[in-house]
Order: C-alpha cells, then sequence, then structure tokens
C-alpha cells in the first residue's frame, strides 16, 4: 500500500500591515491610527481657534446686506487664515489700541468706530457699549434693517410729538404738501359757497380748543376752517370779504366755525362779532390757569 502523501507546507505568514513601531514608541496601538487621531485632533484645535478668533467676521455679517449695488459683485473677502488674524483682543482693556476690523473702509461702509464715538443710533449703528477702544471696535454691529426702519419711524413719530401743532404750522405743512386745502382738512369735496361764521371758538388759549373744533366738525353739518384766521384782533383791517373766503364752502345747512383762542383776550373783538352777526354762537372752553402755569 502506497503510503499518503506528504501534506502541502503551510502558507507563509501574511506580511505585517505597518512598519514595526519604532524604538521608543509606545506599543499600544498601530501608529497609523495613533496618526490619524493626532492628525484629528490637530484639526479640531485648528478649527476651534480658528472659530473664536474669527467671531467679529459673523458680527460684521449684516454689513453685507447694506453694500451699494456696485459693492454687491465683489466677491466677499475671505477671512484670513487663523495665522493672519490679529491677536485676541481682551475686552475692556482700554490700554491696547482698537483692532482694525477687517477692511470696511473699501467696502464703502461707515468709518470706524475708533476715530469718532457716536451715539447710538445717531447714524443707523449701534454701540454695544459707550466706552471707545477695542470693545466699541469688536462689538459695534450694525442695526439691522428692520431696526433701521422702526429706528427711524420712532424718530419721526418723535419729531412729530415734539413739533407744535399750531395752526400757522398746519397751514405751512398743508402749503408744502401742495395741498388745495385752504384752512382746513376737509374731508368732504369742496361744494358750495363759502359764507361767514356762523359759530366761534373764542377761547381760552391752551384751553383744548383744538381738540374741541375737531371733535366738533367730524360732524357732517359742520365746515371748519384748520388755521385760526385771527380775523377779529390781527386782520380786522382786510375786510370781511377776506374773512368769507378764508372759510371753506358749505352747503345749505351746513355750518360754518372757525376757532381763534386770542378773540377772548382782544378788547375790540366783542363789538366787531356783534357787527358782523348778532346772533352768532359763541363757545368759550375754560380751564384752571394753575394747571397752564398761568396765575
Ligand atoms: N380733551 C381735552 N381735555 C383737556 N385738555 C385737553 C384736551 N385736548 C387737548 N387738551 C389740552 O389743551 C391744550 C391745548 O389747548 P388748545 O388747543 O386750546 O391750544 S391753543 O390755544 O390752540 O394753542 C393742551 O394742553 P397742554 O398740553 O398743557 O398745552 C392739550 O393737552
Amino acid at each position: 500500500m502506497a503510503p499518503w502523501p506528504a501534506p502541502p507546507p503551510p502558507p507563509p505568514p501574511p506580511p505585517p500591515l505597518a512598519a514595526p513601531p519604532p524604538p521608543g514608541a509606545s506599543p499600544k496601538g498601530p501608529p497609523a491610527r495613533k496618526l490619524l487621531f493626532m492628525c484629528t485632533l490637530s484639526l479640531s484645535v485648528t478649527y476651534l481657534c480658528y472659530s473664536l478668533l474669527g467671531g467679529s467676521g459673523s458680527l460684521q455679517f449684516p454689513l453685507a446686506l447694506q453694500e451699494p449695488p456696485g459693492a454687491a459683485a465683489e466677491p466677499p473677502p475671505s477671512p484670513p487664515p487663523p495665522s493672519l488674524l490679529p491677536p485676541p483682543v481682551r475686552l475692556g482693556t482700554p490700554s491696547q489700541p482698537p483692532a482694525p476690523p477687517p477692511d470696511n473702509a473699501s467696502r464703502g461702509e461707515p468709518p470706524e468706530p475708533s476715530e469718532q464715538p457716536a451715539a447710538p443710533g445717531a447714524d443707523g449703528w449701534g454701540l454695544a457699549s459707550g466706552g471707545g477702544g477695542a470693545r466699541d471696535t469688536w462689538l459695534r454691529t450694525p442695526l439691522a434693517p428692520g431696526e433701521m426702519i422702526t429706528a427711524q419711524s420712532a424718530l419721526l413719530e418723535r419729531e412729530a410729538q415734539e413739533s407744535s401743532t399750531t395752526d400757522e404750522e398746519l397751514a405751512g405743512r398743508r402749503a408744502a404738501n401742495g395741498s388745495s386745502e385752504r384752512g382746513g382738512a376737509l374731508s368732504t369735496p369742496d361744494y358750495g359757497e363759502k359764507k361767514l361764521p356762523q359759530a366761534l371758538i373764542i377761547g381760552v388759549k391752551k384751553g383744548g380748543t383744538r381738540a374741541l373744533l375737531e371733535a366738533i366738525r367730524v360732524h357732517p353739518d359742520v365746515r371748519a376752517v384748520g388755521v385760526e384766521p385771527h380775523f377779529f384782533d390781527r386782520n380786522y383791517e382786510k375786510g370781511l370779504e377776506w374773512y368769507r373766503n378764508v372759510m371753506p364752502k358749505t352747503l345749505d345747512g351746513q355750518i360754518t366755525m372757525e376757532k381763534t383762542p386770542s378773540y377772548f383776550v382782544t378788547s375790540e373783538a366783542p363789538k366787531r362779532i356783534h357787527s358782523m352777526a348778532k346772533d352768532i354762537k359763541l363757545i368759550v372752553v375754560v380751564r384752571d390757569p394753575v394747571t397752564e402755569g398761568h396765575l
């Protein structure tokens, strides 16, 4: 009986996947995994540093919304690499000069805050701190478009409230607006004919005469002059025809009114009014003079 053939020799062992560790290296773990871990760690640290140093860049993002149309075509400036970024500035350190933000002047943006500190909202910029210096440079951010609109609306509203609402100013505003109204806010078409007034609010000054006239003239049967004609005290020499022309046109049955509070303190006014119309209605609004400051 023939003997069994000899078994094939065992395959040679596979070559090692990695080079043998250098002398002195830790025997734990393959070196390739360590190298990969080190690379990942260094990338993470680099990204973290870049994010921290480039924080001001994110605050300036709204600047792109306010760039002029010509500047919009330009590509946004890429942030410098972390190695080119200025060193981190400690907030609230006045001794350090303000770090220049990246290239605002070339984009047509407002001047730097370090040159002239401005009040918040005065130039459309919000100021996170009023102390100036590096803190302002880094924390000053432009207002968003919605905030700017709100700020402008608030400014206009405050101007309207602070402005006097005397009749002369009302007349001036109407003239500036090119309004064809003569003497009053006429909510109805200017039909009819001009008539001398049948009712007068003659005072007292600062007694709420404007509020009363505006309330009365809401009635459709009342037409009133918005301005104060001052006929019986200042313009009496101009004559009744001038006075009539000041009045709005009225239809039959409508009442013509005007208010001039100084009639109440004009000595000639009673006689002049009586000579014009004996059945005219006179309205006086009284007010405690103490509340107005007149004693
Ligand atoms: N309903 C009502 N009740 C009480 N007080 C009122 C009312 N409406 C207006 N006012 C106050 O009246 C003041 C303005 O009065 P006049 O419109 O007569 O002013 S003016 O003489 O024509 O300049 C003005 O007062 P001051 O604010 O003290 O000037 C108004 O606040």
